[in-house]
């Protein structure tokens, strides 16, 4: 393990019993990128998470998390680390938020009471009330400010967005790019694909337990098929756009031009530019398809595992 690899997983397999966890995971995170994890229901990403923490013990491989040993070091590193669970079991939900953020606070060592009074008020959160009578979405805001509150090197956070309203989305991503510019390293699973396309810096991809992916997020996109539509101030003929690469259902109609592209636009912006175009709308590569298009397609291919690593 060396300073700048922040989680190193090697063959990390998790069964429990004959029921496949995860299976022979190889996968690093570097200090201060923001890693999305991303798979479908019961591909093994809570089982991983878990793993990190030590709160599962592995059936095989290894896993060295911020250089230490999760299973000997683990009061150490947990101290380090800012966690936010799947599922929140909060210790004395009777109590006030408050209560139980300054409890949380002191098993690591101290967190400034205005850290925590910013946090509530970002995530328009009141610490008065008593967690037992919180909606979901309010529940996980008390997990999100106990994981951040102290500023760890490391947050693991297992689908974060979890019962939070589109602007608190927003908010918690904010606080996602606030802790890479601090240098701190986030590893986030997720099923919401915008969420990791905003802000992460590499996506990897699990599959029936095993990672099917390791990805820049922009590559991701590059690689996304997107439909675009052009309006030229006077008709076209399709026959000058129907060989360019990666084109494919193209219509013409009149000064009307439709068709997806697969891979680069330039190809067809050089072409397009040579009439007069008046208007040019590009749908957002849709991530979702690329992502969908692993769970067919990456099986069985080792090398699709390594791209982008
Ligand atoms: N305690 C357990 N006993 C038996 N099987 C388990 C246990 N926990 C998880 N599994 C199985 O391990 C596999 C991976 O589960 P895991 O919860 O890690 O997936 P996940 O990717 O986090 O799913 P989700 O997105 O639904 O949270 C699933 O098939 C699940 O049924």
């Amino acid at each position: 393990m060396t300073d700048d690899i922040a989680v190193r997983a090697e063959g990390l397999t998790k069964f429990y019993g004959a029921h496949r966890g995860i299976d022979s995971l190889d996968l690093e995170v570097r200090a201060g990128e923001v890693m999305g994890f991303l798979g479908p229901n019961g591909a093994g990403k809570t089982t991983t998470i878990r793993l990190l923490l030590d709160y599962l013990r592995p059936t095989a491989g290894r896993v060295r998390v911020l250089g230490l040993d999760p299973r000997r070091d683990r009061a150490a590193l947990h101290r380090r680390i800012g966690y936010l669970p799947g599922e929140l079991h909060f210790p004395g939900r009777r109590g006030r938020a408050q209560t139980l953020l300054d409890f949380f606070g002191t098993a690591r060592g101290g967190v400034a009471s205005s850290r925590v009074t910013e946090l509530a008020e970002r995530l328009e959160l009141d610490l008065s009330r008593p967690v037992h009578a919180m909606s979901k979405g309010n529940r996980q805001k008390v997990g999100l400010i106990q994981a951040f509150m102290h500023q760890p090197d490391l947050l693991v956070l297992d689908e974060p967005t979890s019962g939070l309203d589109p602007l608190m989305q927003q908010e918690f991503l904010a606080l996602v790019r606030e802790a890479r510019t601090a240098g701190q390293t986030v590893f986030m699973s997720s099923h919401v694909l915008a969420e990791v396309q905003e802000v992460a810096d590499r996506v990897a991809i699990v599959r029936a337990g095993r990672l099917a992916a390791v990805e820049r997020v922009e590559s991701l996109g590059r690689r996304a098929v997107r439909t675009v539509e052009i309006h030229f101030a006077d008709p076209v003929r399709a026959a000058l756009f129907a060989g360019l690469p990666g084109i494919s259902e193209l219509h013409v109609d009149g000064p009307v031009l439709t068709c997806t592209v697969d891979g680069k636009l330039d190809p067809l912006i050089k072409a397009a530019a040579q009439h007069e175009v008046v208007d040019l709308l590009s749908a957002e590569p849709d991530l979702e398809e690329t992502f969908l298009s692993y769970y067919y397609h990456a099986e069985g291919d080792p090398d699709a595992a390594r791209a982008g690593a």
